[in-house]
Formats: C-alpha cells, structure tokens, sequence
C-alpha cells in the first residue's frame, strides 16, 4: 500500500482557491487515478452537505455565531469519519477544500470567539488529525471581495456578505496561524497572476508528494 498524504487547501473568500484546485486536480487525476480523492468542506458527505445548507444560505437565517461553530465542527467530524479518514486508511492523496483552520479564521477570528475556544471544539471532531501541508492562498479582502462580487459565477452566499472588517480579520488570523505553524501551512501570493498562483501551487504540491514517495 502507498503511502497517505493529507492536504488542505484555504484562503479568504475570492483567493482564487476553486479556480486553482480545479486546474490542479485536472492535472494530477491522470497521474493519481483513484488514489487521489477530492472533497470540500463544510460537506463532502450526505450529512455534511445538508450541515452545509443551513451554514450557507444566500441571506442571513439568524443562525447564532456559536451555533455557527459547532455546526462547522459537526459537519467536519462527519466527514472525516465517512471521507478522510477511509480515504487516509487506503493510503491515498485527499485534497480537501477547506478544513480546521477555516474554522480557526472565521468563527475564531472573523467572529472574535477566539481561536483556542475553536481549537479546543474542533479537537472533539478532529481528534488531532491535522493536514501534512495545508496551502493558504493569500489576497487581501478588498480585492478577493472585489472579484468574487465582480466575477463570481456562483451565488453570493451569507458569508461573503460579511462586512469588510469581518474579512480582514480572517486574513489577519490566516496570516498569524501561517506564521504560527510555519511547517505545515504553506503560503501563496494570490494576487499574483494566475498562472504564477497555479504554478506556485503546483510546486508545493510536487514538494510533499516528492518527500512521501
Ligand atoms: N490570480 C487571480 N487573478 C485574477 N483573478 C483571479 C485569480 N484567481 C482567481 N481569480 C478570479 O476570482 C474569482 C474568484 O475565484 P474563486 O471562485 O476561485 O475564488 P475562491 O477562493 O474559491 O472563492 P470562494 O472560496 O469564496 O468560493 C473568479 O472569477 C476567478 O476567475
Ligand atoms: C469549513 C468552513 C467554512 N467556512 C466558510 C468559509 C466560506 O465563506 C464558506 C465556504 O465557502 P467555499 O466557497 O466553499 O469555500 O464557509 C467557515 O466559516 N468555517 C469553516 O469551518
């Protein structure tokens, strides 16, 4: 059996982190096949995806911010245990839109809870399994809010219609868990064209695939 590998991939909204994934993914299917298994979160799973609906409607539904995140966490428990976990087990590459440190940067951070009290709630879901390199495309939040409202083909969700000091305070938190756990999360400049922002990417990804080989 080959070796496991678990990536994770995360960044504000409109860091360009679809549009990356999607060129990548496109690239490393034929190399991987069926060891390469692909997922998002919140979602990946039935249960998870219905989680998914009520955190991410396209108008506000009053949710309670700790509610917010617990609901995060629950629906991230499901999908390690049905998706990641499995997938881990078999010895094959997960990529994972998104994991634990969206919940350290939006309900720790862009909500104030504070990123121990999310830490210590994600724990219970995770149970210490954390990413082998997670990639944080960077941007700042006046120009990924600008493209997503400019460009994005997909709805607006409740989110992405926080305010601009929500946003920056997601960044500032990414910004401080990257500098913080330096060894895992690997950082992009996603304000660089995109064909530098894939290829940056891609090398980082080559890197870890490289040393688990
Ligand atoms: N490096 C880039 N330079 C210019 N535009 C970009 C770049 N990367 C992505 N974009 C554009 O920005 C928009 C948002 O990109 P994308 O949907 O991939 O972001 P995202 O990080 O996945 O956002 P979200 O997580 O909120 O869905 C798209 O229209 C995409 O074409
Ligand atoms: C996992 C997770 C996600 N979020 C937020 C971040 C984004 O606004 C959406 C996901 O949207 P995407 O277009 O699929 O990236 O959900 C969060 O606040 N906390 C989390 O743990």
């Amino acid at each position: 059996m080959s070796k496991p590998l678990f990536i994770s991939f995360e960044g504000p909204e409109g860091a360009g982190k679809t549009t990356v994934l999607n060129i990548l993914i496109a690239e490393l299917q034929p190399k991987l096949g069926d060891k390469l298994v692909t997922t998002r979160e919140p979602g990946g799973n039935p249960i998870s995806e219905a989680i998914r609906a009520i955190l991410q409607p396209e108008d506000d539904n009053g949710l309670e911010k700790r509610t917010e995140a617990l609901l995060y966490a629950a629906a991230r428990r499901q999908h390690l245990v049905e998706i990641i976990q499995p997938a881990l087990a078999a010895g094959k590459v997960v990529i994972s839109d998104r994991y634990v440190d969206s919940s350290l940067a939006y309900q720790g951070g862009g909500r104030d809870l504070g990123v121990e009290k999310i830490w210590q709630i994600n724990q219970f879901a995770i149970d210490g399994l954390l990413p082998d390199l997670t990639i944080y495309l960077d941007v700042p939040s006046e120009l990924g809010l600008a493209r997503v409202t400019a460009n994005r083909k997909g709805k607006i969700d409740r989110l992405d219609k926080e305010s601009l000091a929500f946003h920056q305070k997601v960044r500032q938190t990414y910004l401080k868990l990257q500098s913080e756990f330096s060894d895992r999360i690997k950082i992009v400049d996603a304000t660089q064209p995109l064909d530098k922002v894939v290829h940056d990417t891609r090398e980082l990804i080559n890197q870890v695939l490289e040393d688990k080989s």
